[in-house]
């Protein structure tokens, strides 16, 4: 009979003649194992006798001097898994995944205790007498001596040592059980067979009643391990609080379009370190300077490590780039390149003509605009500056002009908006395959596909230049410094190809949208604090007086400016969740125990308006930072938009220097109002969902263009 189990075609035989076909004369091609995952997890990766796959293995542990041939057995519980993967959630309900887990642990501990309690006897006994006194030699022995001796041209390791042991265990104790069990219920059941059974065979039933009780220890054995195994309890760790959480889904549904604000909620009640789960994800949440300081400063070497991410892998070449490469070696050369190479005040110094000539661009954008004093989207012109800067500095070129300029500049939006989407394979692997119907696969396939054309194109376009000696104009941008890095040893790492085109969508993708957030929230602040706006105009006139252009020097005056940036970063941190970080190892964490691998979100939009530590936490006030020496740089945590420790932004001189130049030249070269019918009390103030957090609805202001 043919039939299904879940998606496993199943031939069920019923009859003495078809087991004789497939047991006997068709053995050969039915003696494979089906690979089920239970057996995989508790014998060793079936590496036993019973569920190993026919092939070497089976002959030679089979042709060990012990009769193995009987000890198969059923090992009992049907995994969802096995027969219908896409219900494989069940048996993490129903707590299956766990015992598993448990057992396989516990049991592998047990044998390996009995392996090594072996080796020691054998060690004792042979360097005593040369031989074995009074110790019969049991299975363990027989396997470690097969075990060392090479006759049997096959390699049995300690696992296969442990899964054969697990396997003479399992099937001889409880079938060998059943057989007896089953007897005396059929006896029972038939007295007058019990009768000449007892009449006739009274040496037999004492043989039953040796027998019986020559088990009875095994079977208080069997009980005693099952309640050791299975009734002990489950965690004696002490976790930080958690809400309560929904099965499956943990906490996602708390997490809502705008998660920076509902943990903030959340924090208020359980705490400022606290353990959320997406999915089957444990997620540590913290939401005070103090937690902060503790993950990123104190233990920070236990915490550098970034989560791994399906999206990450596929977008970003594998995690070749920094942002989500994992913690290592390939990270911090890369980093070290990074910060040495590519964000070093004399490379921001060497990107500052690029920079004002986009600026520039945009000042007469505005000019032009401000004439028909219409309102003006300064959201779009902040994000086309940006895009710019990034681009000609990263690329070499811009791409936001143009037939493929603009295919180009979406396809890069499309990027940023999918590094900010959540994989369900990612949080809940059962789920998975909502990600293929929802398109987010196809999505990323895409994507990844087009944006590796560009980047090998734009990369072979550099490779031609350099080869053909046409530097001419041109300046040298990123993908020149790579390829020269590429070429020299001295980093002693190698960059290849893959990684080249990772960092480069790094320093798009990491200086861009977060740029053009800052500057619109920057805006969006002066323009609903006139007071403030008045205030820094004033300072950034006085210093430039009549001159035309804005020099290094001039900024570094704008104390007023600097302070008007941070307060706009302290209460709008482009990236209010950071970057996820996660556990390297189990580590302590205020006395909580925080397991390897748990995913570690820092609220840096809460820890910027938390009561505890700022005064009016929720006003826009930038003259709490004029006489105070807290910077945005990774010492003071209270204040990290750009994060902090060894995964902080290296960014920032990059990201300060646009900041800077943009907003001094627009307080400078023109005075600002909210469009006619908005006032400062009814501008919307909503915030978009995503990875940063910029305005829902543009920022539409009026230009007057100023007599200088
Ligand atoms: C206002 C602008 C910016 C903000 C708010 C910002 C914010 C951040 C944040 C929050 C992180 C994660 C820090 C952590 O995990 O502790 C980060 C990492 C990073 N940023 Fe920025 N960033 C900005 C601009 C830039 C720019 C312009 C670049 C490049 C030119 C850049 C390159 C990077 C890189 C490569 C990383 C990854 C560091 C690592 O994982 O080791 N960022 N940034």
């Amino acid at each position: 009979m043919h039939l299904h189990f879940g998606c496993l075609p199943t031939l069920v035989i019923s009859s003495a003649d078809a087991a004789r076909q497939v047991m006997k004369i068709q053995d050969l091609s039915f003696c494979d194992r089906p690979d089920l995952n239970i057996a995989r997890k508790l014998l060793y990766d079936t590496k036993d006798i019973s569920a190993s796959p026919y092939g070497e293995y089976d002959l030679s542990a089979s042709s060990l001097p012990v009769d193995l041939s009987e000890l198969f057995m059923t090992l009992g519980a049907r995994s969802f898994r096995s027969f219908i993967p896409w219900l494989s959630w069940v048996d993490r309900i129903s707590g299956l995944d766990a015992r598993v887990d448990r057992v396989s642990k516990q049991m592998d501990d047990f044998l390996q205790g009995v392996v090594e309690e072996h080796m020691g006897d054998q060690g004792i006994q042979l360097s005593e007498n040369n031989n074995h006194i009074e110790h019969k030699e049991d299975f363990v022995d027989i396997l470690l001596r097969v075990q060392k001796e090479t006759t049997h041209g096959i390699l049995i390791n300690n696992d296969s040592v442990k899964g054969i042991l697990l396997n003479i265990y399992s099937a001889g104790t409880d079938t060998t059980a059943t057989v007896l069990e089953w007897a005396m219920t059929e006896l029972l059941r038939h007295p007058s067979v019990m009768k000449t059974v007892q009449k006739e065979q009274e040496d037999a039933r004492m043989l039953l009643q040796h027998l019986f009780l020559a088990i009875l220890p095994l079977l208080l054995l069997l009980f005693l391990v099952k309640w050791i195994f299975f009734n002990a309890p489950v965690s004696n760790k002490n976790l930080p609080p958690s809400p309560a959480r929904f099965p499956v889904l943990g906490n996602f549904h708390q997490l809502g379009l705008l998660p920076h604000r509902n943990l903030q909620s959340l924090a208020r009640k359980h705490g400022s370190v606290m353990l959320l789960y997406l999915g089957s994800v444990p997620i540590l949440v913290l939401s005070s300077a103090d937690a902060a300081r503790e993950v990123m400063k104190i233990q920070d070497i236990f915490f550098c490590d970034r989560p791994e991410s399906s999206i990450g892998r596929r977008l970003l070449y594998n995690m070749k780039d920094i942002s989500v490469a994992p913690y290592g070696e390939y990270w911090r050369q890369l980093k070290s390149i990074f910060i040495l190479q590519l964000a070093s005040n004399k490379r921001v110094q060497s990107f500052r003509e690029l920079r004002e000539e986009e600026t520039a661009l945009m000042v007469n954008k505005i000019k032009d605009m401000s004439s028909s004093s219409l309102p003006m989207d300064l959201s779009e012109l902040f994000l086309t500056l940006t895009n710019d800067v990034s681009c000609r500095s990263a690329f070499g070129k811009k791409y936001s002009e143009g037939g493929n300029g603009r295919e180009f500049k979406t396809l890069l939006r499309e990027f940023l908006e999918l590094l900010g989407a959540l994989s369900f394979s990612d949080f809940i692997p059962w789920l998975g395959w909502v990600d293929r119907i929802s398109g987010l696969d196809a999505r990323l396939d895409r994507v990844s596909k087009q944006l590796d054309e560009f980047l090998q194109g734009v990369v072979q376009q550099h490779i031609q230049l350099g080869e053909n000696n046409i530097q001419m104009e041109h300046k040298e941008d990123f993908v020149d410094i790579l390829l020269r890095i590429q070429k020299e040893t001295t980093h002693g790492i190698s960059i290849d190809n893959d990684s080249a085109k990772a960092i480069l969508l790094d320093i798009y993708s990491a200086g861009t949208d977060t740029t053009a957030t800052a500057l619109e929230w920057a805006m969006t602040e002066l323009l609903r604090h006139p007071n403030v706006m008045n205030t820094v105009q004033k300072e950034v006139r006085d210093i430039l007086g009549r001159k035309p252009n804005i020099t290094d020097k001039d900024l570094e005056k704008m104390q007023y400016l600097k302070a008007v940036i941070k307060e706009t970063l302290r209460l709008h941190p482009p990236i209010p969740l950071l970057i996820p970080r996660s556990a390297r190892e189990d580590v302590k964490m205020n006395n909580y125990d925080i397991a390897a691998g748990t995913m570690v979100l820092i609220n840096a939009w809460a820890i910027g308006r938390d009561s505890a530590t700022w005064n009016e936490p929720e006003e826009f006030l930038p003259e709490r930072f004029l006489n105070s020496s807290i910077d945005f740089k990774g010492h003071d945590f209270q204040l990290i938009p750009f994060g902090a420790g060894r995964r902080g932004c290296p960014g920032i001189a990059f990201a300060m220097a646009t900041n800077e130049l943009v907003l001094a030249n627009l307080l400078h070269k023109f005075d600002w109002k909210l469009p006619n019918g908005t006032t400062v009390e009814n501008l919307d103030m909503s915030e978009s969902t995503g990875v940063t957090i910029h305005r829902k609805v543009p920022l539409l202001a009026v230009a007057t263009s100023c007599s200088f």
